[in-house]
């Protein structure tokens, strides 16, 4: 595994945005690589993508596809020999830059939704939260799953890295007032705040997002010694469930921030399961899907059923309630 052709001489270049979770992110993927190919050098290159400097709506920007292809463009010039991603933030709707393909995804983190409250808070789920309580998110289909469970609530936006909305959480910092605020488990894994988690969604309470807890790592198509490597840091696992809860998506032809959840697991056997889900954003009117498929070389496929099964649920007309301007 050591004699990975034209690796001897070069040193590895991992683009990755320059927020705190998204250069742990690098460092993982660059730690796994250094532990199957002994003697490699690595090197992070945190890139200031166009959305971490944006303040205004994120529909307004483009979309959430603006943190991804900074870096993107970066590894399509080769300045950068892999982009490193949370496939959640790549766009379902759009292919990815010429040349550039998802050549490798480590082990998947938990891809659950948490609640977290304010440090002086004691509410411990959003049954302790009060009539009109503030829970704060920016994300279209946490928000419908909120207001399916409790339709008082609000649900301002809140923006920015993680460590930024935990401080306007607790108003350490001016923008937030909110009783609570959902986010990621992966991402509080990754940045060792897991002692903030007040209460986790199961499933059923609120359906991941399509790719959550997913790392998805870029390379060019052409580059067969990046290539080579990527392979041996993948987990086809984790490549399957992503598959499948992306073939759903893609089939879906969703707006960039669409309000879709995906969540696909595997059991003992092999056997995949993948629960599928849009809403609109009142989270009153949702189509749901659950189908699986026998081992991981059918995960396009069961996405691709998923997707037409969530059509033939209304999928679309329940879609395009929540478009930009619609
Ligand atoms: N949209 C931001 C984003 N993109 C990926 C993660 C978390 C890590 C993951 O789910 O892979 C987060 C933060 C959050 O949603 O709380």
């Amino acid at each position: 595994m050591t004699d990975i052709p034209g690796f001897v001489e070069r040193t590895l270049r991992i683009g990755t945005r320059s927020s705190p979770m998204a250069l742990v992110q690098a460092g993982h993927v660059a730690d796994l690589l250094r532990s199957r190919v002994p003697g490699l050098a690595t090197q992070t290159v945190p890139i200031t993508a166009s959305g971490d400097t944006w303040t205004g709506s994120l529909t307004e920007a483009g979309g959430k596809g603006l943190f991804v292809k900074d870096v993107d463009l970066r590894l399509q010039q080769g300045e950068v020999d892999v982009a490193v991603h949370c496939l959640k933030d790549v766009p379902g709707d759009q292919p990815l830059p010429d040349g550039l393909v998802f050549a490798a995804t480590p082990p998947r983190a938990d891809p659950l939704d948490v609640l977290l409250v304010p440090e002086a808070s004691t509410a411990a789920s959003l049954a302790d939260l009060p009539h009109g309580a503030a829970v704060a998110t920016s994300s279209v289909r946490r928000r419908a799953q909120l207001l399916a469970q409790r339709p008082d609530l609000r649900t301002p936006e809140v923006r920015g890295a993680v460590g930024t909305r935990l401080e306007k959480l607790d108003g350490l910092r001016d923008g937030l007032e909110a009783d609570a605020m959902v986010l990621a488990k992966a991402g509080l894994l990754r940045l060792g705040l897991t002692h903030r988690i007040r209460y986790e969604f199961p499933p059923t309470e609120m359906l991941p997002a399509v790719g959550a807890g997913v790392l998805a790592v870029h390379c060019r198509h052409d580059d067969d010694a990046v290539l080579a490597m990527l392979r041996l840091i993948d987990d086809p696992r984790t490549h399957a469930e992503a598959t499948a809860e992306r073939s759903m998506l893609q089939g879906l032809d969703g707006h960039c921030n669409s309000p879709v959840a995906g969540h696909c697991t595997t059991d003992d056997t092999g056997r995949l399961t993948l629960h599928g889900m849009v809403f609109t954003p009142d989270g009153r009117h949702t189509a749901h899907t659950q189908l699986g498929a026998p081992s991981a070389e059918s995960a396009a496929d069961l996405g691709t059923r998923a997707c037409t099964e969530l059509l033939r649920g209304g999928a679309r007309a329940i879609i395009d309630v929540s478009a930009p301007g619609g």
